[in-house]
């Protein structure tokens, strides 16, 4: 039975290995889904107009010269960049019609695409809520429009995502390219739409809203879209026996069982696999978003759950000499870098919890908290703080985090036991109060 140390810590580090291979499956769901749908002419007629009097648009097909007026009546498109609305053609030249000026038949609920894309986008495997979309725009490319490489701005918590519906009217060029952990998919509308043999079809294509994407240019012809965005529906609760994975699961408890792994209890750290939406200003708690989680990162919690673990959602800051988590958006711009202040402290006196710190001082003295974790997490810097440098529209109120789902474990044999488990670091009799106060929801 017993185990020598070194080959017992092999087979801890072997087991992690096949715990972030097995989340990683889920990183391999699909970060968008795409393809073509079937419409009548009637979901096709399109009003717009800003006057009394509007212009009307059959967009199974329409002659020259309408799509002409129509490309006419928009204004150009802008895009956000450091929370400003910019207009700038190097960067994204399309036209658009706000949403309060144009009607069109189509639905994307009655049509049955937001149910296909509930399906392909969310997957199958895990609980899948419910969802809603919101139409923002309807925009024009024309010969020469294009739109460069942006993540589209979140407009709240809920928000998971963007759908673009292309309307079937001829064009060439145009693909949409999306790019999301190193993976690139490119969604060639012209393409998809350019067989009408089977009558009035609309292209669509759905991604989450941390993927990069990038629309090239078109160069001839409309390429005229319908953009809205996807969020989770609360309404509509989700399921309350989420669906677990059981490989994830089981690799999980084999895992915790190991003598060796978090020998005295402590906490257990997993990087998240997409970015999320954080308010802005600063003090914003981050517990909300664990209900609006997407693809692994969903099937994570719903496994620690399951386990009976109580996860928290941490912001992780890399500052000066030391590595500190907070459950809530820490104001780092306030921190004063000079060289009589101590930001590390005011980090901790904010509400932060302190992992790691390169002094043998605080090591001993036992402030230390140390993670061990599964999947590391992108540490956030703390000079740029949450930062958005380009969205599609300019937005104040949300941008995006790196954040790290963070849970207690006991000692073997009692994982489950959290409020006795000690930190690595030893014996903290005084420290334990402390870092219940850090840690309490
Ligand atoms: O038209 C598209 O395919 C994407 C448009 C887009 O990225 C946006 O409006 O933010
Ligand atoms: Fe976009």
């Amino acid at each position: 039975m017993s185990q020598s140390k070194p080959s017992a810590e092999l087979e801890v580090k072997a087991i992690q290995e096949r715990l972030v291979n097995a989340l990683s499956d889920h990183t391999q769901q699909p970060f968008y889904c795409s393809g073509k749908l079937k419409v009548t002419s009637n979901d096709l007629i399109l009003y717009y107009g800003e006057e009394e009097k509007a212009s009307r648009i059959d967009l199974s097909g329409p002659n020259e010269n309408q799509v002409k007026a129509l490309a006419d009546a928009c204004t150009k498109a802008s895009f956000g960049m450091n929370q400003q609305d910019i207009l700038d053609e190097t960067y994204r030249k399309a036209g658009k019609i706000d949403n309060n000026h144009f009607a069109l038949n189509f639905n994307p609920v009655a049509t049955g695409l937001l149910e296909r894309v509930r399906g392909e986008l969310l997957g199958l495997q895990f609980e899948v809520p419910n969802i809603r979309a919101e139409l923002y725009k309807l925009n024009v490319y024309g010969p020469g429009s294009f739109f460069k490489s942006h993540v589209d701005t979140p407009r709240g918590k809920e928000m998971f995502g963007s759908l673009v519906v292309v309307l079937p009217t001829s064009h060439e060029g145009g693909a949409l390219h999306l790019r999301h952990s190193g993976k690139a998919f490119v969604y060639d509308s012209a393409r998809e739409l350019s067989s009408k043999a089977e009558g009035p079809s609309i292209g669509y294509a759905a991604f989450y809203s941390d993927v990069e994407h990038e629309v090239m240019e078109v160069t001839s012809g409309y390429r005229i879209t319908l953009t809205y965005n996807l969020y989770f529906d609360r309404t509509n609760p989700r399921p309350q026996t989420p669906i677990r994975d059981e490989t994830v699961s089981s690799i999980l408890s084999e895992l915790l069982s190991q003598p060796t792994f978090v020998p005295k209890g402590g906490l257990v750290g997993f990087g998240l696999t997409h970015k999320y939406p954080i308010s802005t200003p600063a003090r914003e708690r981050l517990r909300p978003l664990l209900d609006c989680l997407k693809g692994a990162d969903a099937a994570l919690l719903a496994v620690l759950r399951h386990h009976g673990f109580d996860p928290l959602l941490y912001a992780v800051y890399d500052i000066e000499d030391a590595v500190v988590i907070s459950e809530t958006v820490l104001n780092l711009q306030n921190i004063n870098m000079s060289y009589d202040d101590n930001p590390v402290e005011e980090a901790l006196n904010g509400g932060g919890l302190l992992i790691e710190r390169d002094d043998s001082e605080y090591q001993e003295s036992k402030k230390v908290h140390p993670v061990k974790w599964i999947m590391p997490t992108k540490r956030i810097n703390v000079l740029d703080t949450f930062y958005l440098a380009y969205g599609n529209d300019a937005s104040i109120e949300h941008v995006y985090g790196d954040i790290a789902l963070i849970f207690r474990v006991g000692k073997p044999g009692a994982r489950m036991d959290t409020a006795q488990g000690e930190e690595e670091g030893g014996e903290d009799e005084d420290g334990d109060e402390e870092e219940e106060d850090a840690m309490s929801y």
